[in-house]
């Protein structure tokens, strides 16, 4: 797991979207090669979708031949409620970009049969040839797209009960009414996320700098699930300095060494 430390969220939504760009760029996407790209919500990557925006306005960037899938919804929540994921994924995203809607892929939270509906996310992430890049965020308990602690980390796309602290955390979208925020969602799993061949997590804030803390020093662990990125083979975590708070200073001189010595010497080098 790689660690790329901007001085601020505005800076890591600048590497989030560069990086984006250039995978997608790189890729030679075209009508028998889709590019697939999996996304997340939530305040995080709102400054990258912006950036990503920019990119598509000014010629540099296309979602003609990318396809979505996204990590969660919530369940029960019609579709076209202000704060679906549905809802945030059109107004802040997809309505700017040009993107064909039939290539962006959700969750149905209000399908007559959940578990059928998460299987089938899963046969049609298979059916796409699997992510190449998943795009995501963290819970400030270090949870991946509604996978909370103690989700296994082997999870499949799956209804999940969300957590009182995620109720909360979340109600700040729903008026500060906890009891407007819908109990369950469907979420990708961890292993779903995990299967991606390229993983790219956006953290920024103190509010997440325990879960840095746990994700980046501790073992791995089911209590904070995003750790479990540890053991891919091609996953890097890009935070501000605000979240490194509970890192050792050993730790943030490393990842800032290393990434001078890489830039300079090996572009491209882990
Ligand atoms: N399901 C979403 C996650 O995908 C997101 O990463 C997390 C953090 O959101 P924020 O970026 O607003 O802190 O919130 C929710 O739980």
């Amino acid at each position: 797991m790689k660690l790329i430390i901007e001085p601020d969220a505005e800076h890591v939504a600048t590497y989030a979207a560069d990086y984006i760009k250039k995978r997608i760029n790189a890729y030679g996407a075209g009508p028998d090669n889709y590019f697939v790209l999996g996304l997340p919500t939530g305040g995080t990557p709102v400054k990258t979708y912006k950036k990503l925006i920019e990119f598509v306005k000014a010629g540099e960037l296309s979602f003609k031949y990318v396809k979505t899938f996204n990590m969660d919804e919530y369940v029960g929540l019609p579709e076209d409620h202000p704060q679906s994921y549905h809802t945030f994924m059109f107004d802040n995203f997809f309505k700017h970009i040009d993107i064909n809607p039939a290539n962006t892929h959700l969750l149905d939270g209000n399908a007559k049969d959940l578990t059928a509906e998460c299987a089938a996310y899963e046969e049609r992430i298979l059916v796409e040839g699997g992510i190449e890049l998943f795009l995501g965020g963290m819970g400030n308990d270090g949870h991946v797209a509604f996978n909370e602690p103690c989700s296994s980390l082997a999870s499949r796309t799956r209804i999940k009960t969300l957590t009182s602290d995620t109720i909360v955390t979340n109600s700040r979208f729903f008026n500060n009414d906890v009891s407007k925020v819908p109990k369950m969602s469907l979420t990708v799993g961890v292993g779903t996320v995990f299967d991606a061949r390229d993983v790219l997590l956006l953290v920024t804030g103190e509010s997440k700098a325990l879960a840095l803390h746990h994700c980046v020093e501790k073992g791995s662990s089911h209590m904070w699930t995003a750790s479990v990125f540890q053991h891919h083979v091609n996953s890097t975590i890009v935070c501000d300095e605000d979240a490194t708070m509970e890192l050792k200073v050993k730790t943030v001189k490393y990842f800032k060494d290393t990434r001078e010595i890489i830039e300079k010497n090996f572009p491209g080098g882990q």
